[in-house]
């Protein structure tokens, strides 16, 4: 028998109120290290208030979040970056007036060793994270099919491509853990099969774990090694893909979204 991979995210018992709205109830999940989790469930379910907590945008009401053995409560985004959480977000957020491959650069920066005392002064050093800084951001043009792109102005890709960027972006912060919401939103059928094959790609190379949030159900079952879902801010299920195909509770949470639709229709 394998030993189990090491845990390498834990949220425990964590809750999350906006004024009288409990986006999320008492709800704990553990990720081990490269794995690749499904965070799925109907609108409203409280998927990207889980993100927006493990990132630091919003501080969890109860419960307490660990990456790595280290406590994320009360830090702020940037420190969690920097110790190893990075994200995509649902609506597209690049520098559109910049380049592709200065967008990868920023995101390298902000991570570079050289201290901003050496590229103030030009030191040896600054020139030489800067040559390390171009090398690593042509690599990952390379895996991400952008090389070709590279000095055009990231407004201007296509809404696929921009998603890649965005993907490749936030893997040249180098984290443990990436966490993706909803990549494959507004793709077409072969640019969401490319995505994927990316995702997993990226997985088994960089030996890190994903976070997918994913409406595309197909999608989640294919890719996914487990599953968690949410409905109205609890936690009603987890488990491996055909776990979770068969559960009533899953059926039932997504038969009633549909129904809602229907009567709001
Ligand atoms: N900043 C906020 N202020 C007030 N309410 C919020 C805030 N963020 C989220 N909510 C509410 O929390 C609940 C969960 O929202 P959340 O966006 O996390 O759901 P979701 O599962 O990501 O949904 P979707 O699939 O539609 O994106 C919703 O009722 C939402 O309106």
């Amino acid at each position: 028998m394998s030993t189990p991979a090491p845990i390498l995210l834990e949220v425990n018992h964590v809750s999350r109120t906006f004024g009288g709205l409990q986006a999320l109830n008492n709800v704990s999940m553990y990720m081990a290290e490269g794995e690749l989790v499904g965070l799925i469930g109907p609108n409203g379910a409280g998927k990207t208030t889980l993100f927006n907590l493990l990132t630091g945008v919003y501080e969890p009401s109860a419960g307490k979040i660990h990456l790595a053995g280290e406590k994320l409560n009360g830090l702020k985004p940037y420190q969690i970056n920097q110790k190893g959480a990075a994200r995509t977000f649902q609506n597209i957020r690049l520098f559109g007036q910049m380049s592709v491959v200065d967008n990868i650069k920023m995101a390298f920066h902000q991570h570079a060793r050289h201290s901003a005392v050496s590229s103030m002064f030009r030191l040896p050093m600054h020139f030489k994270g800067e040559k390390e800084i171009n090398k690593k951001a042509n690599e990952i043009l390379e895996i991400f099919n952008l090389k070709d792109r590279e000095h055009e102005l990231a407004g201007n890709l296509s809404y696929g491509k921009q998603r890649r960027l965005e993907i490749a972006r936030a893997l040249a912060t180098g984290p443990k853990v990436l966490l993706l919401d909803e990549p494959a939103a507004g793709m077409n059928p072969q640019e969401t099969a490319e995505l994927m094959t990316l995702i997993k790609w990226i997985k088994d190379n960089y030996k890190l774990s994903i976070l997918l949030i994913e409406h595309d159900m197909s999608l989640v079952m294919n890719v996914c090694d487990r599953i968690y879902v949410l409905d109205r801010g609890e936690r009603i299920a987890e488990g491996t893909p055909e776990v979770i195909r068969t559960s009533a509770q899953v059926i039932e949470a997504y038969l009633g979204q549909d129904a809602e639709e229907e009567g709001h229709a």
